[in-house]
């Protein structure tokens, strides 16, 4: 059985002045939950203030009012009172129904500070975004897509996606037929809307290139028809700069004739896509009233696209722009609230019944492989039904403990991952972080090796080898605790004790965005011994490969250990996963299919059986509206009049 988590988390006060403690709230319940460690002292402040301002003093509707803003940050969209009550925070829980009537009745929904739909309690923001975000897809669902050309596609899909061996799907020469791919880039070519899903590895990039190469090329047949508009976007610099790269690499596999289909094309953060605009944080200069002049859009890396975000991209895409969401369900979640990406998913399988397993030789006269299509109209393949989901499952990546690991946490299996763990060369599980020991110190120590001589190359290819990823940024888990063990261990292995700030063979994560320097959030490097005896930073950026002066580098950490969240979109040769302690809040199937997939080669978790069978139970739960709301097939409800 599954055990859900809610994002939310309990805090332990550290003292009487702990600074998450209100320590001028009311007495009763918000200062019981506050104390509970349930909802912080912003949380309490801003309930009373706000109950206040609309009239509100009833204890359990302030206490609703203060949990519905704990649940936003938590990464939630709205409150499901009915979960909110946490057996961990022993107070007085108003009864879950009785709950509910008296938030309904509250000034505070009669004012519009709250809405009340579906069960569910929510800050208007997130109503009104989560409700234009249903009606935006709903309408482009009902929208027809643009006509295309029917041999032209065959040709095409056979062209780009060429049939590889028998009618198993298996070239025999450990070639794989892309069945699944041409299945996808079929519904894509036929539908408004296309949600392209699969794990790391599964080809996502590559059928998103290929399926522009047939876009073009379908325009170019269109009477009069213009040059495509596509914009490539993602939800952060670093996923977008990747998002080109594995474009313009997937496009060299192509004829001549297609590539100059897709070249030059280049990626956007959304942000940029959608145009900042001076003084505002969430709304752009591309909107309802000045729509993008894109034909195409494709979003990739969409597990990690807040509900704001694609609220914002939808609003701003033009009813015929054709709108491709790329991205793997299964792995952690936006850091801002909402889960869009998984809810999409869920939504969409929902109105579709069950999910339908669409044989794809019918259609491109392809015996072979099944494809997973998830469609509205039961067919996947059929145009004009609606957009689908697309899942691709065959993986091109990796060996086979990996992709089996990865699966066996996905289906929540915990038996089959042990299994795949004890038996596959490619996997281990070890109990003691001790046995990682050896391999850390061997990494840093070659890193300071290479680095002291100047070899920034090598420096960097020794730093791709092996990752650490840690769930925690603090705590004996966490990646400061191993960034200092590390340093210590290889004081002991060498006897140098030396750590300056910048050592030689400091292993470096650039944190935030640095357009100046040409550095992305999440680019790493090394510092080295330049052949001057200047100490500098060898990067390797999305753009290459880049020498700077230490001192030009501002939001910089060490990186003998990063966290899973920070390594979301980026791969190592192994990596090692570090569970942490059975009782984290953080430890979760989402955290240990994210960490796991990270990795190219081989991959390491170190946990107890008992840990690792505890972070496969526990699944991430973020409260959320919107599936149902995409399931219920008509948007949703309206302008959030209370249920
Ligand atoms: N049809 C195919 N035949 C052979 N190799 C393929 C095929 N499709 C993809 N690949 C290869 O598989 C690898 C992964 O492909 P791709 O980057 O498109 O996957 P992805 O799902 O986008 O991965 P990620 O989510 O990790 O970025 C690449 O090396 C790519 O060249």
């Amino acid at each position: 059985m599954s055990e859900l988590v809610t994002g939310s988390t309990l805090f332990e006060p550290t003292s009487a002045d702990d600074r998450r403690l209100a320590q001028r709230a009311p007495e009763g319940l918000l200062r019981e939950a506050n104390q509970a460690g349930a909802i912080t002292a912003a949380d309490v402040h801003t309930a009373v203030r706000v109950g206040r301002l609309a009239g509100e003093e009833r204890e359990p509707v302030l206490l609703a009012l203060a949990l519905a803003v704990h649940a936003v940050v938590s990464g939630s969209t709205c409150l499901d009172l009915g979960a909110a009550v946490d057996p961990r925070v022993e107070i007085e829980w108003p009864e879950p129904a009785g709950w509910l009537e008296q938030v309904q009745d509250s000034p505070l929904v009669a004012t519009g500070v709250l809405r009340v739909e579906h069960g569910l309690i929510y800050l208007d923001r997130y109503h009104e975004q989560e409700v234009q975000v249903a009606r935006d897809l709903e309408q482009r669902l009902q929208a027809t897509a643009e006509t295309h050309d029917e041999s032209l596609l065959a040709t095409g899909l056979e062209r780009l996606f060429p049939p590889v061996g028998d009618a198993a799907g298996d070239g025999g020469d450990g070639r794989h037929d892309p069945v699944e791919q041409r299945a996808a880039a079929r519904v894509a070519v036929t539908r408004g809307t296309t949600v392209l899903t699969g794990g790391p590895g599964t080809g996502k990039t590559t059928t998103v290139a290929r399926l522009l190469a047939l876009l073009v090329e379908q325009a170019e047949q269109r009477p009069g028809g213009h040059r495509l508009r596509i914009a490539l976007c993602a939800p952060t610099a670093r996923a977008a700069a990747q998002l080109r790269d594995a474009v313009t690499r997937a496009a060299s596999d192509m004829s001549a004739a297609d590539q100059a289909r897709i070249e030059g094309l280049e990626a956007l953060t959304m942000h940029r896509l959608l145009g900042w605009k001076p003084g505002s944080s969430n709304r752009f200069r591309h909107d309802r009233r000045n729509r993008l002049p894109h034909d195409v859009v494709v979003v990739d890396e969409a597990s990690m696209v807040s509900l704001t975000l694609m609220a914002r991209l939808l609003e701003a895409l033009r009813p015929e722009t054709r709108l491709v969401v790329v991205g793997d369900p299964d792995q952690l979640a936006s850091v801002d609230a909402g889960a869009v990406l998984a809810d999409l998913v869920a939504g969409l399988r929902g109105r579709a019944g069950d999910e339908d397993v669409v044989e794809d030789g019918a259609d491109d006269g392809v015996a072979g492989d099944e494809v997973e299509v998830e469609a509205s109209g039961g067919d996947g393949v059929r145009p004009g039904l609606g957009p689908p989901v697309v899942r691709l499952t065959h993986t091109y990546r990796f060996g086979g403990g990996i992709g089996d690991l990865a699966q066996a946490i996905r289906d929540g299996d915990a038996g089959r991952a042990l299994a795949v763990l004890a038996g596959a060369d490619d996997v281990d599980l070890v109990a003691d972080p001790d046995d990682v020991r050896h391999r850390l110190v061997r990494q840093a120590v070659d890193l300071r090796r290479r680095a002291a001589a100047g070899d920034g190359e090598g420096a960097l290819r020794a730093l791709a080898g092996h990752r650490l990823l840690c769930a925690h940024r603090t705590g004996p888990f966490g990646v400061s605790a191993w960034n200092r063990l590390v340093e210590q261990w290889v004081s002991e292995e060498t006897g140098e004790t030396f750590w300056t700030p910048m050592y030689p063979g400091r292993p470096l994560l650039v944190t935030s965005n640095d357009y100046a320097n040409d550095l992305l959030n999440g680019d790493t490097g090394v510092v080295i011994r330049s052949a001057d005896g200047v100490l500098r930073a060898e990067l390797e950026t999305t753009g290459g490969r880049r020498l700077l002066p230490t001192s030009r580098l501002s939001d910089i950490e060490t990186m003998h250990a990063m966290t899973v969240h920070k390594a979301q979109g980026s791969q190592a040769d192994h990596v090692t996963v570090l569970l942490p302690e059975l009782d984290s809040p953080l430890l979760t199937r989402e955290l240990l299919y994210t960490g796991v997939t990270r990795a190219q080669r081989h991959v390491t978790v170190v946990g107890t059986p008992e840990v690792l069978r505890a972070a496969i139970a526990r699944r991430t739960h973020r409260a959320s509206g919107l599936a149902q709301r995409l399931g219920a097939a008509d948007g949703g409800g309206d302008t959030g009049v209370p249920a």
